[in-house]
């Protein structure tokens, strides 16, 4: 018996512009029904690697294969409206002298006599029913995105790309659009390659983040490992603020404001970074000097001074300076507790969501 091979595989995906390697050695698999998001700061890779595989940019190096078939390497190539891979873009990109119906009909053949009835299905999916006959200057965002997204459905295509389909849409709706799509798109059993720069979107839409940098994948799998075993410093600090001790060890240990801090595998002598996010860190109060004592999960307590505290909503964030060496540290905490600058207090580190990484020159 044979194993069903991936909706997508992309293989050693390499592109070089004027001898810069923009893509360099990109590889991943998407089942059907699963949503991948291509995730990195701006000019990393993630456009060039969606457009090599819609087929309107070609690689210099690596293969495409749709269901096990190969659809591109660098001789062989299936031009881009036979791989059945639909794409949608930030702008949406509607035809503005077609209807809503028309343009969601768009990619349909002519002939199909169940055309019309596809595009009545779709609009009452994304809940447009009786928006048929409008044009897209009489929608709003929301309601243009939706049908981008029915018309970039309705060939029912076996691979999806999105290129940052949510950041022209108004913050607020954002979440409830990205929740609706996820929904169709797992009706639908597409399989979905996202990409965007926003940390918060990809934990929202994704089974597996691909983590790009400087045209690499440098981490890849579901957002709970991601966010909760980062590869590296940068990686962790992708995902949320961070605060960074930076120490040498000695005899697996390494000395910080908070106590000896295990550092296990390193050699004597190895500059070690040890992050920490802001809401990992706990506070107490100060009792005439004294802090609470130390624990094994918590190490030794740091006296800090508040410098300074912004009410955030729902949690504030606590800028301390501590005493011992007077570097920054900062820890967000519920929003009714918002301390007075100067105000003394004592930090402890929850040590097990910590993470260490060798510094990296
Ligand atoms: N046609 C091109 N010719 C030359 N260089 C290009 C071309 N297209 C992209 N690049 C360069 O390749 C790099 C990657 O660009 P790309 O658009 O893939 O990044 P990105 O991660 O999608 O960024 P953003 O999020 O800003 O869209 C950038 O340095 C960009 O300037």
């Amino acid at each position: 018996m044979t194993a069903t091979p991936p909706r997508l595989e992309v293989q050693n995906l390499t592109r070089v512009y004027d001898g810069k390697t923009v893509v360099d050695d990109v590889s991943l698999t998407i089942g059907a029904g699963q949503v991948t998001c291509l995730l990195g700061p701006s000019g990393c890779g993630k456009s060039t690697t969606l457009r090599m595989i819609a087929g309107v940019d070609m690689q210099d190096r690596g293969r495409i294969l749709v269901d096990g078939a190969l659809v591109c390497d660098t001789v062989f190539r299936v031009p881009p409206e036979r791989r059945s891979i639909g794409l949608m873009f930030q702008d949406f990109a509607l035809f503005p002298h077609l209807s809503v119906a028309e343009n969601i009909a768009f990619g349909l053949p002519r002939r199909d006599g169940a055309r019309m009835a596809r595009v009545d299905e779709l609009l009452e999916r994304v809940a447009l029913a009786g928006f048929g006959a409008k044009y897209p200057h009489e929608l709003s965002g929301g309601e243009q995105q939706r049908v981008a997204l029915a018309r970039a459905l309705a060939p029912r295509p076996r691979i999806l790309l999105m290129d940052e389909p949510f950041s022209g849409l108004d913050e607020r709706l954002r979440d409830g659009i990205r929740d609706d799509t996820l929904a169709l798109l797992k009706e639908e059993g597409t399989a979905v390659l996202l990409v965007t720069h926003e940390p918060h979107e990809a934990m929202r839409m994704a089974d597996e983040i691909a983590l790009m940098r400087a045209g690499r994948i440098v981490q890849q799998g579901a957002p709970y490992n991601l966010y909760n075993a980062p590869v590296d410093r940068a990686a962790a600090a992708f995902f949320s603020d961070v605060n960074i001790l930076e120490g040498r060890v000695q005899g697996a240990l390494t000395q910080t404001p908070f106590g000896e801090f295990l550092t296990p595998g390193l050699a004597d002598g190895t500059e070690v970074e040890i992050v920490i996010r802001p809401q990992h860190l706990k506070i107490d109060f100060d009792r005439a000097g004294k802090g609470p004592l130390p624990t094994a999960a918590e190490g030794t307590p740091a006296r800090a001074e508040v410098a300074r505290a912004r009410f955030m909503g729902r949690e504030s964030l606590v800028e301390f300076r501590l005493c011992h060496d007077g570097r920054m540290i900062r820890a967000t905490v519920p929003a009714v507790f918002l301390p007075r600058p100067g105000t003394p207090m004592w930090l402890m580190l929850r040590r097990d969501r910590c993470f260490v990484f060798p510094k990296v020159a």
